[in-house]
């Protein structure tokens, strides 16, 4: 398989308007283009790559995730880009954990689409770099609370892809840790856990990068996926209601938002799809999940210019 040389170009442009010639000819030439932004910009860089004639943007806002003309980067649910694809709209953090749970119960219909109750929790990157008074370090040390409840802006997104008209009760809760993302979701059953789980085992048997564990305390901690591209997934028991609780836990930088994107790319381009990419944990020795003890606080941002 040819292995390209894949070489970074970052554009310091802070608006279209401020690209030098040298800029635009680059832009015109990139195989893909990759927007890292806030909705806003993102939205207006894409007119401008488009009236410059760029020829495959990959967005990671969610400026058109629920555009119909627009493929949906999921590629465990909804495939590779198509080659001739112009956009690809990569998930957000909160629907790819919630999506890769759930997806594929509902096409199935082994839950209730209309009954689904989904705790969201996640690391302060989540939020990206803008300073924000919740997000201050004395307000977030030590606590952890919800918020944006019954109002996510990823409400609308999760539905949109779950399909089968599922719409969802969604909390949203911070945690105090720079990253990874932990999505419980209760769900009603149309048959037994054990049934629940085997469809997730069967959906993702030829997809390294999400697990289906045997129960949740086999490894689903945030511990064992920071850092990584995998997904782990695991239903609770029933136990003592008729609602059982599917788990999912996810690097939100890397699998909700970075390696999602490469492995969009690889996929899209027709690249072996690990390319660049941390080894799925099949591939590990004793092919349970590995502790990323040393990633669970990587360095997150290049030295300050005040220290
Ligand atoms: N963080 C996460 O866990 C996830 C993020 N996403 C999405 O991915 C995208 C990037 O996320 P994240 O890196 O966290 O976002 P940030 O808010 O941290 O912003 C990323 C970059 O956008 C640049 N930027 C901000 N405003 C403008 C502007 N008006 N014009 C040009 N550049 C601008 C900033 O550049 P500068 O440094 O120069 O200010 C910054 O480096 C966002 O759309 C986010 O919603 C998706 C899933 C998960
Ligand atoms: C902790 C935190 O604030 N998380 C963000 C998740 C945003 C994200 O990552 O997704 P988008 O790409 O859709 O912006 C939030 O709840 O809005």
């Amino acid at each position: 398989m040819h292995h390209p040389c894949i070489s970074p170009w970052i554009v310091k442009a802070r608006s279209p308007g401020d690209l030098d010639r040298a800029s635009r000819e680059q832009l015109r030439r990139c195989d893909v283009v990759a927007l890292a932004l806030p909705h806003e910009p993102a939205t207006q860089w894409t007119a401008a790559l488009v009236e410059l004639g760029a020829a495959r943007i990959l967005d990671l806002s969610d400026a058109r995730r629920r555009d119909p003309e627009v493929h949906y980067g999921l590629p465990e649910l909804f495939g590779a880009p198509p080659a001739d694809a112009r956009f690809v709209a990569n998930p957000g953090c909160y629907p790819t954990a919630t999506l890769l749970s759930l997806r594929p119960l509902i096409e199935r219909e082994l839950i209730h689409p209309r009954h689904i109750a989904v705790l969201g929790t996640s690391g302060a990157s989540g939020a990206g770099k803008g300073v924000a008074e919740h997000l201050h370090f004395c307000n977030l040390t030590g606590n952890s609370f919800p918020y944006k409840v019954g109002e996510h802006r990823h409400i609308p997104e999760i539905e949109h892809h779950l399909g089968g008209g599922a719409t969802i009760n969604f909390v949203t809760q911070l945690l105090p840790i720079v990253r990874g993302m932990l999505v419980t979701s209760f769900v009603e059953p149309r048959v037994g856990p054990e049934q629940l789980r085997e469809a997730l085992v069967d959906h993702y048997a030829a997809h390294p990068w999400v697990s289906v564990l045997e129960q949740p305390g086999q490894g689903l901690g945030l511990g064992h996926v920071v850092g990584s591209h995998q997904a782990l997934i695991a239903v609770g028991p029933a136990a003592r209601s008729d609602l059982v609780p599917v788990l999912a836990s996810i690097d939100n930088l890397m699998r909700g938002a970075a390696s999602l994107a490469l492995h969009n790319l690889n996929l899209w381009l027709g690249l072996e799809p690990g390319l660049g990419l941390p080894p799925p944990l099949a591939d590990s020795p004793s092919g349970t999940p590995r502790t990323f003890a040393s990633l669970v606080r990587p360095p997150l941002l290049p030295p300050s210019d005040h220290v």
